[in-house]
């Protein structure tokens, strides 16, 4: 709970003598103003405190740094907010709140600081709307766009009390505001009095709304401040100012204005006696007596931190005026509002799970299919973002369906209670008399007024607040009765005059039931049983929609299921394959290792039968080490061809290298072979080998011309190098 700041400015005089035209004056001391007699002495009673008073000499950059900035950097964090300016006229409320060129009002200066903050505040974004309205005759115009003239007050849950149809302009500097406000003024309704040549006619009200988010930290770290969204809406409001019609020589469409004028205040203070009063006694608050006091509901013992400057005349003809300003601060100083941050919950965290999905999804994607699934992916995200949208929208609206039916229903109770509270009271009120009490009759008019205010009153309940009590009307009527409470205005014609004038500034409360309000339309209850039927089709086909959507839903899960499935097959196929692709890898770093076993094998076993050749010149030891060579020769080429890959590389194509190691080994063979033909030995068969080898046999003697006893030794050999070349390819597959 929180008090309403209120504080009190004293504008300079118009000329010196009239501050103290020497009967009384008043005097500034710290936070407190009083009224003194000329001789200095001061008048008991009539000395007021504040949370600040300002004298003459202030200017409005201090008053908005004690008054109002502290409610700017509320509203920033998301605090609603509200300052307004109230006052008699001609004492300078629109000078507190537009300013002049050297010294900038408070419109202009919270403006300004607003976005400086905003700047600053690099952990969150904003979105910031204006909009510029007046109420002027009880009409509500849009000072934006000329267009929108007289528009309706409307109530949902989500805005909670909004005009609708206002003209909103998204912002994104001090200068554009500015410049959106300087248009404004021109639209604004202003005209000469006796009082003031530049004199308000109509209450306007400058509203901020501030939306922030907090900043995505890129990090992936989800919190939950994250998915919450902050709406403050700022009020900077410029009262017209309260008036004597002898004083300000109104007549014609000036009298009229003054009338409305002088009629929505007295709403006004009516509703802060009424808050002021606190606790029990408090009852029912008669927001919805005027437009005004409608839209400053929240601000008003709702939630928002709300700021109050009034504004005083010095001169010595204004003080009976002056001391009703200073009682209407008085009272509305014990006024306390209940402030807290506007907070929505969005489904942002839903959307934000599903982003982190989909993203994990895309990484495991990386390398397959990749960017054909990505696309198929963001095609399903904002599918998906679409859907929850409408899915949003629509229980929105269903919820407000069944809202209003409720509404209607607890409407049309009350209406049968309050015929019967009525039934009783006119009974009560005929024994009464007959009892010789005297109580004032309920007009059939006044009874059907009274029943469509109450119509109208209770079509909107406010969230913040208690529901009627059941009592009301009776209390209500009741307390106009009372002995203490001004005697009521007949009509609102001579409503402005003088004795009203001066009962409203001495603070009596007003029976506003005998107040005609003009241009007040009553909101007429539809038939009963047609507009049940029309909004249950109208739910069933919402239900319809909704069953769509939904189904619509899980077609989309289901996709994303089977992509997630399809995306795990992916990810085994390619897990296989770099297996086997590892496999492949190494195989010739195995053939090279088993190559490299069996050429020491083989140069093993050739040395073991070099040992027992006992004579080293003798052919067999020729053969022998020849064969060693050849060996030898053949598994390098072998080990070199394989080591290739191993480095990296592929196996060459390229043949030509192979092919020559091999001529160069077939060469080799050759010559061993020719060299170890003895060329006086002869076969066992008896063939003389010094003649040409002619024939089959010829020939074969030609390429294996060799000894009984090498003959064995070298097919030996032959063998003992295929069967390693054989055992390194076993070892290696
Ligand atoms: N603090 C101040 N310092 C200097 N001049 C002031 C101050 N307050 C008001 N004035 C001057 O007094 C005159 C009337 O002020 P202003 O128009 O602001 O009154 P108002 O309360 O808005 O009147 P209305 O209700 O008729 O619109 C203006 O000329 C204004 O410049």
């Amino acid at each position: 709970m929180e008090k309403i700041c209120v504080a009190v400015r004293v504008r300079p005089a118009v000329n010196e003598e009239s501050s103290n035209g020497g009967g009384a004056f008043w005097k500034v001391e710290e936070n407190r103003i009083s009224l003194y007699r000329a001789l200095g002495t001061p008048i008991s009673g009539l000395s007021y405190a504040f949370d600040h008073v300002f004298d003459q000499d202030s200017t409005n950059a201090r008053v908005y740094e004690l008054l109002t900035r502290d409610i700017i950097h509320a509203a920033v964090e998301g605090f609603n907010g509200t300052a307004f300016a109230y006052g008699q006229t001609s004492s300078g409320k629109t000078y507190t709140m537009n300013g002049c060129d050297s010294d900038p009002g408070i419109i202009h200066r919270a403006v300004k600081d607003i976005f400086e903050e905003t700047k600053m505040r690099t952990d969150r974004e904003f979105l910031i709307r204006v909009s510029y309205m007046e109420i002027y005759n009880e009409e509500i115009n849009d000072l934006l766009a000329v267009e929108n003239q007289k528009l309706p007050i409307h109530e949902s849950l989500e805005r909670g009390v909004f005009v609708a149809g206002l003209r909103e302009e998204v912002v994104s500097s001090a200068e554009q505001v500015l410049g959106l406000l300087q248009r404004g003024e021109v639209n604004r309704h202003f005209g000469e009095t006796n009082m003031n040549v530049r004199s308000s006619r109509s209450h306007t009200i400058f509203r901020m709304v501030i939306e922030s988010k907090g900043k995505e930290t890129g990090s992936g770290d989800a919190s939950i401040s994250d998915d919450v969204i902050r709406v403050s809406v700022l009020n900077l409001v410029d009262l017209a100012g309260s008036e004597r019609i002898t004083k300000t020589g109104a007549d014609g469409v000036r009298l009229k204005e003054g009338k409305h004028i002088n009629k929505s205040l007295l709403i006004l203070g009516n509703v802060i006696n009424k808050l002021s009063e606190g606790g029990k006694q408090r009852g029912h608050i008669p927001y919805r007596d005027s437009k005004l006091t409608r839209i400053l509901q929240p601000a008003l013992g709702g939630n928002a931190k709300t700021s109050i400057i009034c504004t005083l005349a010095p001169e010595e003809i204004h003080i009976e005026e002056t001391k009703g300003t200073l009682q209407f601060a008085s009272r509305a100083k014990r006024i306390t509002n209940c402030v807290q941050v506007n907070e929505i919950l969005t489904d942002a965290a839903l959307l934000k799970r599903q982003k982190l999905e989909i993203e994990e999804l895309r990484m495991k994607l990386q390398g397959s299919r990749a960017e054909v699934l990505e696309q198929e992916i963001l095609k399903l995200r904002n599918d998906m973002l679409k859907y929850e949208l409408e899915h949003e929208k629509l229980a929105r609206e269903l919820e407000e369906e069944r809202r209003s039916q409720r509404e209607r229903d607890q409407c049309i109770r009350e209406q049968e209670m309050k015929i019967e509270t009525l039934s009783s009271l006119e009974t009560f009120s005929r024994s009464s008399r007959g009892s010789g009490q005297e109580y004032t009759k309920v007009s059939p008019n006044e009874e059907s007024s009274v029943n469509n205010r109450f119509s109208e009153g209770d079509a909107f309940s406010t969230p913040c607040f208690k529901a009627l009590p059941k009592s009301f009307v009776v209390s209500r009527s009741h307390y106009s009765n009372q002995p203490e409470c001004s005697p009521l205005p007949d009509t609102l014609n001579d409503f402005a005059d003088e004795d009203t004038w001066m009962k409203m500034n001495k603070g009596y409360i007003a029976d506003l039931d005998s107040l005609q309000t003009p241009a007040r339309k009553v909101q007429s209850c539809p038939s009963e049983e047609s507009s049940t039927e029309e909004y249950k089709q109208e739910i069933q086909s919402l239900r319809r929609q909704l069953a769509v959507v939904s189904k619509e839903r899980d077609d989309l899960k289901r996709q994303q299921a089977e992509q997630i499935s399809l995306n795990n097959q992916l990810i085994r196929e390619v897990a296989v394959l770099q297996k086997e692709a590892s496999d492949i890898h190494e195989i010739p770093q195995r053939m090279c290792a088993s190559i490299v076993d069996c050429k020491n094998i083989y140069e093993d076993v050739l040395s073991v039968l070099q040992s027992f050749v006992a004579d080293e010149k003798c052919t067999t030891a020729k053969l022998l080490s020849d064969t060693k060579d050849i060996g030898t020769c053949l598994f390098s080429t072998l080990e070199s061809h394989f080591a290739n890959p191993i480095k990296g590389d592929r196996f060459s194509t390229d043949k030509s290298l192979f092919n020559k190691q091999c001529n160069h080994l077939c060469e080799k063979l050759k010559s061993t072979i020719s060299s170890i033909v003895v060329p006086d030995a002869s076969f066992h068969d008896g063939d003389n080998l010094s003649s040409p080898p002619y024939g089959f046999k010829n020939k074969v003697a030609a390429w294996f011309p060799v000894s009984k006893f090498n003959l064995p030794i070298f097919f030996l050999l032959f063998t003992l190098i295929i069967s390693c070349i054989i055992s390194s390819w076993n070892s290696v597959f």
